[in-house]
Order: structure tokens, then sequence, then C-alpha cells
């Protein structure tokens, strides 16, 4: 994820506090003409402030294509996108940069480990970027809890999938975000390995308050969320509360 060294955070606009995520009539095209994919069709979506949202759809479906636009990874070829309260499509790459730093965690499918540093340091240099005065003490912490606390000093070469994902998980979480993006978080795990992490977002959303953004294709992840919303061919189908 790319840093920039400007200090200034872009200030939010005047939406209101409550509202997170708020896309209008996303829509996302993909190669050219006559090889263009329409990937999303018109995306209408409203998150709130400590929601648990599950984004379930087929393989294809566009899930991880609207991850990617809603936080700010990708922009779309029509429609707005406001997190908290900013307006992500206005945005140059470093404002985004910054705006996501710190607010906003992301896990996505391939982990993005720097190949070059331990699991300590890909956890650890990014909250010191991001100006935390004990970050390898926090980034140790964070790696306990998604149980690596034996793996500190290995590369990701020396990491299992699983393994590498939890890296990519605790270095989501250390900067306590208030909106997690994860996309299969639990994709590479175990039965036993994935149910603790699903605890550890659980825990993290209901203790912090945190918004959580989850792609699954796991029914108990999913029904654990308080919203299931769902894809189908670059269009929601349906959006229903689980409680
Ligand atoms: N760069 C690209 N150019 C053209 N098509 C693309 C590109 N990237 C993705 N796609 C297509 O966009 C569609 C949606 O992909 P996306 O990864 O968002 O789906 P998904 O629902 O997350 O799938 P999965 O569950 O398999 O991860 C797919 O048909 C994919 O082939």
């Amino acid at each position: 994820m790319p840093f920039s060294a400007s200090p200034q955070p872009p200030a939010p606009d005047s939406a209101p506090d409550s509202i997170v995520i708020e896309a209008r009539n996303l829509t996302l095209s993909l190669g050219r003409a006559p090889a263009q994919v329409q990937i999303l069709r018109g995306i209408d979506l409203t998150v709130t402030a400590g929601e648990s949202v599950a984004l379930l759809g087929p393989s294809g479906s566009g899930k991880s294509s609207l991850m990617a636009l809603l936080a700010g990874l990708e922009r779309p070829s029509g429609g707005s996108v406001r997190v908290a309260g900013l307006d992500f499509v206005g945005l140059d790459e470093d404002r985004l940069a910054i705006a996501r730093r710190g607010r906003i965690g992301i896990v996505l499918q391939a982990f993005h480990l720097l190949p070059t540093m331990t699991a300590l340091e890909n956890v650890a240099v990014p909250l010191e970027l991001a100006g935390e005065a004990n970050a390898f003490a926090r980034a140790a912490s964070e790696l306990d809890a998604v149980g690596l606390g034996h793996r500190l000093t290995h590369y990701p070469a020396q990491l299992s999938g699983g393994e590498q994902q939890r890296v990519a998980i605790a270095r989501a979480l250390a900067p306590r975000p208030a909106l997690l993006f994860a996309d299969e978080p639990t994709g590479n795990l175990d039965a036993a390995t994935g149910s603790a992490i699903m605890d550890l977002l659980f825990a993290r959303h209901r203790e912090a308050g945190a918004t959580l953004f989850v792609i699954t294709h796991d029914p108990n992840l999913a029904a654990r969320c308080g919203r299931i919303v769902e894809l189908g061919d670059g269009h929601i189908v349906d959006d229903r509360t689980t409680a």
C-alpha cells in the first residue's frame, strides 16, 4: 500500500457521521471494446457506522471489484463513493492513501506482504510510518493475537499461505481502523484457525465499534454479520439483515 510523505489528511465533507460508506450508481467497466466487460452495473449501497456486512455472490459477480472501489483502491467508471464523509472519486492517489491510513484496514486475497521484511516488520513498518510510537510492540501483540507470536522473525516465503494471510490480517487490524475490509479473510485457513480469526474480527467489531465489510463464501461467517448483501452479475440482488 502506498504511503505519502504529506502529513495533511483531507478534511471530511458534511456527510452525517453515522454513514461510513455511501455508493451511488457505481459502475465499473474493464478492458477495451470489443472485449470490454461490464463488471458493476449501478450499485447503490449505504453502510452505517458499526455495521457488519457480508458481501456474497457467485464467483465473478464483482465482489472484489466492488470492495476495491469502496476501499479507494480502484476508481469507478461512473458514480460516486463517499467513505467517512470523503469523496473518494475526487481524491488523487496521495490524498486517497492518506485518507485510508489509520482509518481503513484492508485484507485482500493477495496479501501484498513485502518479501524482504519479516512478519513483524510487515506489520510494524506501516504503523511506524503512520506515526505510532510503539510500533514494534504493538505489531508483536497483533501478531500474537492472530496466533503468530512464534513467527515474528520469519519472512513471507518461510510462512504458509494461511500464516501469510494472518500477517495480512494483523497488519490491517494494527492501526485499529474504524472500517475494515476483508476479502475472504478465512479462505486459506483450516476450520479452527478460521474460526479463531473470525472471533478476533468480531471482537474488534464489538469492542471498538469498527465497521466490518467482509467478502465470503463461508455461510458461518456470513451468518455472524448483521447484514448480508448479495451481488449477482454486477447488481445487488439481495440486501437483508440477519437479526
Ligand atoms: N482487469 C480486468 N479486465 C477484465 N475483466 C476483469 C478484470 N479484473 C476482473 N475482471 C472480471 O470481472 C469480473 C468480476 O471479478 P471479481 O474479482 O470482482 O469477482 P468476485 O465476485 O470477487 O469473484 P471471486 O468470488 O471468484 O473472487 C470477473 O468476471 C473477472 O473476470
